[in-house]
């Protein structure tokens, strides 16, 4: 079963949602959620529930808000409306409304820059607060140490704090929901060295479609600019967030004559097995290179408590199939830490993360964050007199601890990027991809490809993995791997291998056998 997102739900909802669908009147959706959903959460009084209600800009949204809040009151529990926001933030609400504010009262004492006029609800306001509250505790306690953010594209806007260089940031906004939550950050991220110039945001003549040729996604498959984005200069520095800001890919367009930039691999997806190149576009920096450039910081943090304080602490960073072998190999070799495979989508990765005490998780596609246990928050709290203790707290403040969250991964970004003193090349330089393909191609039934080993191993059809290790076995670094999509009606295939052509190579080959095997429809790839 498929929420809206695509996710999908947990099995523990599935025979719940049979309930519902089959009820045949509100009476009976109300009896189904109270007895079902509402009495699992073990309270003695429903009246103390309560129901946080946001939405999205879609034309939809007026509609489903009046028959989501007819429905908490149906219940008679009360509806708290939480206005037009991310999906991340409503995360975050939730998690507050349960846990109790873990705003930035117990920094060191910063404070976050004041939002600009337009009006945030208090528990809007907590977010705010509480991811600016923490960058600039970040950002300032070690400014005068580290050196200056140098943007490839510098401004001559407001100084940052702590005396850096500003950095201009062109942000893609997917004509999406988040647009109008990173124009409330414009006047305190200036006044923190960070000039937000916000594209894409769904104000165009006619009002831009929401992810259409814009988006993470749409960055993060293509390898292209998004649209809006024709008069930014070559080098610049640019990041690209989804629909309900939940995702966030950086990205630099490159020279128009220029080659792409040598570390990115061109990945494109299609069905029929397309496998035509984008050409020169960006150079990419996607979700597996945000977990690296998180671990690598969390790791320098961690090097400078005593190692006592760590003892039996477990730190991990979760990936998917879909990671670049060469940021398996970084994290695992250079930075020593374990890399967890899980099945495509978050779901997955979040619970791993979750094992962990400080579980890093991003899919390619820049779906991710950093969770912190609590036992690693208080053992951290309880040596809140070392800088490095304090800042990871502080860390735990700036990521969202819900679920992704492109505009508290945006700051995360920016932070690392100046504590650093990095551009977005000394970023990509950490390690260099290999070059990938991604290709989609239709079958009969896709449920008939079942795999294992997170999704790396085909079960059935019989004899379809044996072919694929054969067809890997013929490229140098060769892996690749087929599952069904748990969004779409399709299989993707995805290779990876030494040089870009042989990756293309490998996909089709991969596709080949998925369609001859798996009943394909449509041309041959
Ligand atoms: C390769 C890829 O990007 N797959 C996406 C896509 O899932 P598929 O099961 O591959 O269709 O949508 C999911 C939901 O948004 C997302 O979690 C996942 O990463």
């Amino acid at each position: 079963m498929v929420d809206p997102d695509g996710n999908m739900m947990p099995q523990s909802f599935e025979p719940v949602a049979a309930e519902l669908a089959n009820c045949q009147d509100d009476e009976a959706v109300v009896a189904v959620l109270r007895d079902r959903v509402f009495g699992q959460a073990n309270l003695s009084a429903q009246q103390h529930l309560t129901v946080l209600i946001g939405y999205d800009t879609r034309p939809s949204a007026p509609h489903l808000l009046a028959a989501a809040t007819a429905g908490v009151l149906a219940l008679k529990l009360h509806a708290v409306s939480c206005g037009c926001i991310t999906t991340p933030q409503l995360h975050f609400l939730v998690h507050n409304a349960n846990h109790g504010s873990s705003s930035s009262s117990d920094s060191d004492g910063s404070t976050a820059p004041s939002l600009p006029s337009a009006p945030a609800s208090p528990q809007l306001q907590t977010y705010f607060d509480t991811i600016l509250g923490a960058f600039v505790q970040l950002a300032g306690t070690t400014a005068s140490a580290s050196s200056p953010t140098s943007s490839s594209a510098p401004t001559s806007g407001a100084a940052a704090a702590g005396g850096a260089a500003a950095t201009r940031l062109f942000v893609d906004c997917a004509n999406g929901v988040g647009a109008g939550q990173l124009q409330r950050l414009v006047p305190a991220l200036q006044a923190v060295g960070i000039e937000l110039q916000l594209r894409n945001s769904g104000e165009a003549a006619g009002g831009g479609q929401l992810n259409h040729k814009c988006g993470a996604d749409f960055v993060q498959k293509e390898r292209l600019p998004p649209a809006g984005f024709e008069d930014v200069p070559a080098g610049a520095q640019c990041c690209s967030i989804d629909g309900d800001a939940d995702r966030l890919v950086y990205f630099s367009p490159q020279p128009a004559s220029g080659a792409p930039a040598a570390a990115a691999a061109t990945t494109t997806e299609g069905v029929g097995a397309s496998s035509s190149s984008c050409g020169a576009g960006i150079m990419l920096l996607d979700g597996d290179k945000i977990a690296l450039l998180a671990a690598v910081f969390i790791r320098d943090l961690m090097a400078q408590l005593p190692q006592q304080l760590l003892e039996g602490v477990k730190v991990c960073c979760v990936q998917t199939a879909y990671a670049n072998g060469a940021s398996t190999a970084f994290l695992r070799e250079v930075l020593q830490l374990p890399a967890v495979c899980t099945p495509t989508g978050v779901k997955y990765l979040h619970e791993a993360a979750h094992e962990a005490d400080l579980g890093v998780y991003f899919e390619s596609n820049g779906h991710g964050t950093v969770l912190f246990s609590q036992q690693l928050r208080r053992r951290l709290e309880a040596a809140a007199e070392l800088p490095a203790a304090r800042e990871l707290l502080a860390l735990s403040r700036l990521i969202n601890q819900t679920v992704g969250d492109a505009i508290s991964g945006l700051l995360l970004v920016e932070l690392i990027l100046r504590r650093k003193g990095w551009t977005l090349a000394d970023w990509q330089a950490l390690y260099t991809d290999l070059p990938s393909r991604q290709l989609k191609l239709k079958v009969a039934d896709r449920s008939s490809i079942t795999t294992a080993d997170a999704e790396r191993v085909c079960v059935t059809p019989a004899g379809l993995q044996q072919a694929i290790d054969r067809a890997v076995s013929g490229f140098p670094k060769g892996r690749a791997f087929a599952r069904p999509s748990g969004t779409e009606d399709a299989v993707r295939v995805y290779a990876e291998a030494a040089t870009q052509q042989q990756a293309d190579e490998l996909a089709r080959a991969v596709a080949q056998e998925v369609y001859d095997r798996a009943g394909g429809v449509g041309p041959r790839p």
